[in-house]
């Protein structure tokens, strides 16, 4: 299996810099995985805090991942997920293939961003009623947050009565809404005291969370523009790799390397990207 690594030095001409390479090696290799596809992902629904489980497409995308993760030889000391089920499982399922055992810390922090009164929602039949273009906004843009979930939300109670908050976030911290601004408000501070302290400590690490708080954490390491980060878009259960410095600053090539067939990994991201579309 090939790795396939994309330049951020021009994210407008991502596609056309797909090559597959050998992966390069930093001080500290960080491996992380968007959960496999969640029956809400499945239905085209803005899902956000949503805890939709995995589809049976979720599950074997997990296992793929883990089969590519053994025959790429990791071998994880320490793994950090969500408190969603969706990334639990592929968590589970991954370790599982790899027959490897280990200390599982999970956090509110690594979510999915919360996609406000937007939860629930058909994102095609959202892009039919307000444009493609605010869609868009609403899905990828840095700092323009979904409209609020209200009480009267038909999954308000539901989310914010879920006992997996029991440990946080606090009431006055709860979110009714996200941007990926916001999302990375909660998410990084987890990053740099939770995660990072171990990378340094040379443990092998492993996260397995969500496209938009991962985007969150890609957009701090590679120092990404609010702009340009609107292209990315993360698909769901391919592993890929940041080789990182002493500093943990991405060393060269060593951003985003999927462990995947390019054109596999090339459709699976313009797929997320086309789930936006009218029709
Ligand atoms: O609905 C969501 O919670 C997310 C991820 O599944 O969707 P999007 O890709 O639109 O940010």
């Amino acid at each position: 299996m090939g790795i396939v690594r994309y330049s951020f030095m021009n994210i407008r001409i991502w596609y056309h810099t797909i090559q597959t390479v050998k992966r390069v090696m930093g001080k500290y290799d960080v491996v992380m995985v968007r959960h496999g596809e969640s029956e809400w992902n499945q239905k085209n629904l803005f899902c956000g805090w949503y805890n939709a489980d995995l589809s049976d497409k979720g599950k074997q995308e997990a296992t793929s991942s883990g089969k590519a993760l053994k025959d790429a030889h990791f071998k994880f000391d320490i793994a950090y997920t969500s408190v969603l089920i969706r990334a639990q499982k592929t968590l589970q399922i991954i370790l599982q293939e790899l027959g490897q055992d280990i200390p599982i810390e999970k956090c509110w922090r690594l979510n999915e961003r919360h996609y406000g009164g937007l939860t629930g929602l058909n994102k095609t039949e959202t892009a039919n009623k307000y444009g493609e273009e605010k869609v868009a906004i609403w899905r990828r843009s840095y700092d323009v947050p979904p409209p609020p979930m209200e009480p009267d939300h038909p999954y308000y109670e539901k989310i914010v009565n879920d006992p997996i908050y029991k440990d946080g976030p606090s009431k006055e911290e709860f979110p009714k809404f996200e941007s990926l601004k916001l999302t990375i408000a909660r998410t990084l501070p987890y990053w740099n005291d939770v995660i990072v302290p171990e990378i340094k400590k040379g443990k092998s690490v492993l996260i397995v969370a969500h496209g938009n708080s991962l985007r969150g954490i890609i957009k701090h390491l590679d120092k990404i523009s609010d702009k340009d980060i609107m292209g990315l878009n993360l698909p769901t259960g391919i592993p890929f790799v940041y080789s990182l410095d002493e500093n943990l600053n991405p060393i060269p090539n060593g951003s985003l390397q999927f462990l995947g067939d390019p054109e596999t990994v090339k459709k699976a991201m313009d797929e997320v990207a086309a789930q936006g579309k009218a029709k």
